[in-house]
């Protein structure tokens, strides 16, 4: 290995790293965070959490054979250097690009990604897994899960540790502790962590301890007092007795804290830790954003990013206009001024759901309960049995999490707890775990649950406004992420309950959007009027309860209906139409647009609309196949 610059294009397995000395793997880091800067600022991506971990995932590479070893990561938003030191580092620049890398780790895209992920606090369970599974095949790896301290808040990791702890197998959680979520971590865990980081820890080997503890963050004394407990210790960790604690407790043996950019102390650690039995709980101290000045900054805005500059990491501008999260966090910080029952609870994204804007203004009626939707969801449904008015915000995707909740602590007891499902619908680079598109599907089951989607943001205005004077049970209110054309006017009707906006009329073929779907449907009408094809063209508003009055009297006169929806088809709005129809014997042709029964790849929305054909010239195309049939009995064929 020729040493000195540019070892990185020299990479390119895991074992090209086994014979690097620690100063050749410190020169790598550096070269390693150029090169993933450069790269992400041209794709967008999650930045500050690849850059937090380069040494970590240096020395489980170093130490551990993958993938004979399992190496199992937590949300994989951070596994940006575990990708180009397993085979893709060419590949980098297509990250999160349509065809390209995935955000996050895939089982299909390398033998390297042992387990995928995209949602939060799989690992551990994942692992236990994994561990379970070579001790039941008498095989002698190791196993180990990559969490971090916001994905630790998760319920499902608690369970998971739960279980690993108790079971007497051999599993390494190792927790990348950078003292930050999305946003700042929250929670008791978070304040134990941080506890955790002021006690030094002392470990064998006098040369590593004298390494590991003058990098820590500590005061001379200490140092002193740690360099002097290293001389004795021989061959076992020595830790302050109350370190870890609540780990040790549960049954973990835990060692830290460690320091996560201290590459030789790591390699030290995890070759020591490879060989212990039980389960083990490394605790290794990171910065977000390490080694870029603006990310280390500011990696709240570095977590995950658009396209910007690699010198100062300045962003291009933002969408235009007026987007869906603003204009409901506008509309509730509004309404939240006259009415002190508003509480708004989000899920570890303030910044994605715009609560953080309500909660500048009403620390006291806001709760960020970290990566936990199971308990956002139940602790609103507490507030609202109480008559208070919980606004859980958060992304559809994520609201899956949490949907025994919805169903056996909100909607059958009728609580009126109002939802907020942001990026509703396709969402794009983020991909498959994240596309929001399963939640027409899923809540339009619910009994009692009513299911609201704005055809733009001066609709969702309205919506959120409705939804927050709507009390007789849980009502869901969803919209894409990003902005929207402008479709409402001044004299655009009043948000009524169930009830649908029609706006053109037209007697050859009904065009019946949901959300998103109402822009495609009125400019696949303009398509039609082109070739002289009238469409009825109506905004639902609703997909439950549904417009069934409106709906019903455009399926008899048009004869024929096609319904346009960003989500899947199976179940969503559209089948809801088809039922109502049926029920109704109002036998009409009926085509639904939306998504099909499969999970869609990243890419941009656009492109990944006209793959699904989910897009105007589509549906007008559809009208026109459904119209021409009609037409052949005496109408003109068009
Ligand atoms: C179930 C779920 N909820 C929310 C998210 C959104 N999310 C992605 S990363 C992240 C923060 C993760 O924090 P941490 O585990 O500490 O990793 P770090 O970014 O600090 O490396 C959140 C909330 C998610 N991916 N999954
Ligand atoms: C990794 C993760 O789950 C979040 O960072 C998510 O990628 C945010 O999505 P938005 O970019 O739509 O806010
Ligand atoms: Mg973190």
């Amino acid at each position: 290995m020729e040493s000195g610059t540019n070892l990185l294009s020299q990479i390119n397995s895991p074992a090209d790293l086994k014979p690097l000395n620690v100063e050749q793997l410190r020169s790598l880091a550096e070269e390693i965070r150029v090169y993933l800067t450069e790269c992400v600022s041209k794709t967008g991506g999650h930045l500050a959490p690849s850059l937090g971990v380069v040494e970590l995932t240096l020395a489980l590479h170093k130490v551990y054979d993958l993938p004979k070893d399992k190496l199992i990561w937590d949300v994989g938003h951070q596994a940006y250097v575990h990708k180009i030191l397993t085979g893709r580092r060419d590949q980098l620049p297509t990250i999160r690009q349509h065809g390209g890398l995935s955000g996050f780790l895939r089982i299909d895209e390398s033998p390297y990604d042992l387990y995928g992920a995209g949602h939060a606090s799989t690992s551990i369970s994942a692992a236990m897994g994994f561990a379970k599974a070579r001790d039941f095949r008498g095989g002698k790896e190791s196993v180990l899960a990559l969490i971090g301290d916001g994905a630790l808040t998760g319920g499902l990791a608690l369970e998971g540790m739960n279980n690993a702890a108790d079971d007497g197998t051999n599993i390494t959680v190792i927790l990348n502790d950078n003292e930050m979520s999305i946003a700042e971590n929250v929670g008791a865990l978070a304040t134990y962590l941080s506890k955790l980081r002021m006690e030094p820890m002392y470990q064998f080997a006098e040369s590593t301890a004298k390494g590991v503890i003058k990098g820590l963050p500590l005061g001379s004394g200490l140092i002193t007092k740690a360099a002097r407990a290293a001389k004795h210790t021989a061959t076992h960790f020595a830790t302050p007795a109350h370190t870890g604690l609540l780990f040790e407790e549960m049954g973990f043996h835990y060692i830290g804290p460690i320091d996560g950019h201290n590459v030789e102390a790591l390699i030290d650690v995890f070759n020591h830790v490879k060989k212990m039995k039980g389960a083990v709980l490394v605790h290794v101290l990171t910065v977000k954003g390490k080694g870029i000045p603006y990310a280390e900054a500011d990696s709240r805005t570095y977590h995950g990013l658009s396209k910007f500059s690699p010198d100062d990491g300045k962003m291009e501008s933002k969408t235009v206009g007026v987007s869906y999260t603003s204009a409901f966090a506008d509309t509730l910080c509004d309404l939240s001024e006259t009415d002190d029952k508003i509480i708004g609870i989000t899920a570890a994204m303030p910044d994605g759901t715009g609560l953080n804007k309500f909660a500048k203004l009403h620390p006291e009626r806001y709760f960020d309960v970290g990566i936990a939707e199971q308990h956002a969801v139940t602790f609103a449904a507490g507030l609202a049995a109480e008559n208070f008015k919980p606004v859980v915000a958060i992304y559809s995707t994520f609201l899956q999490r949490a949907y025994d909740q919805i169903v056996h602590d909100v909607a059958l007891q009728h609580l009126p707890v109002r939802f907020f499902l942001d990026r509703g619908g396709l969402v794009g680079d983020d991909g498959g775990t994240h596309h929001g598109v399963l939640d027409l599907a899923y809540l339009r089951c619910v009994p009692n649950m009513v299911i609201a989607a704005p055809k733009d943001t001066d609709e969702l205005r309205a919506m959120t406004r409705f939804a927050l004077a709507y009390s007789a049970g849980p009502i869901a209110v969803r919209y894409p992420r990003g902005g929207a054309r402008q479709l409402t006017h001044e004299d655009s009707p009043e948000i009524i309950l169930g009830k649908a906006e029609i706006l053109q009329d037209g007697d050859d073929i009904a065009l019946i959007g949901l959300g998103a779907g109402v822009e495609i449907a009125l400019d696949a009408a303009a398509l039609l009027a082109d070739c002289g094809v009238r469409a009825t063209v109506v905004n639902a508003r609703f997909c439950k309860p549904l417009d069934a009055e409106t709906i019903l009297d455009v399926a008899r006169r048009c004869g024929r209906v096609i319904t346009i929806e960003d989500g899947v088809t199976p179940g969503g709005f559209g089948s809801g139409v088809l039922e109502l129809l049926a029920d109704n014997g109002v036998m009409v042709p009926v085509a639904r647009i939306g998504l099909p029964d499969e999970f869609i790849e990243h890419g941009p929305v656009p492109l990944l609309r006209e793959i699904v054909g989910l897009t105007a010239p589509a549906v007008a195309a559809k009208a026109r196949e459904m119209v021409g049939t009609r037409r052949e009995s005496g109408y003109a064929a068009v």
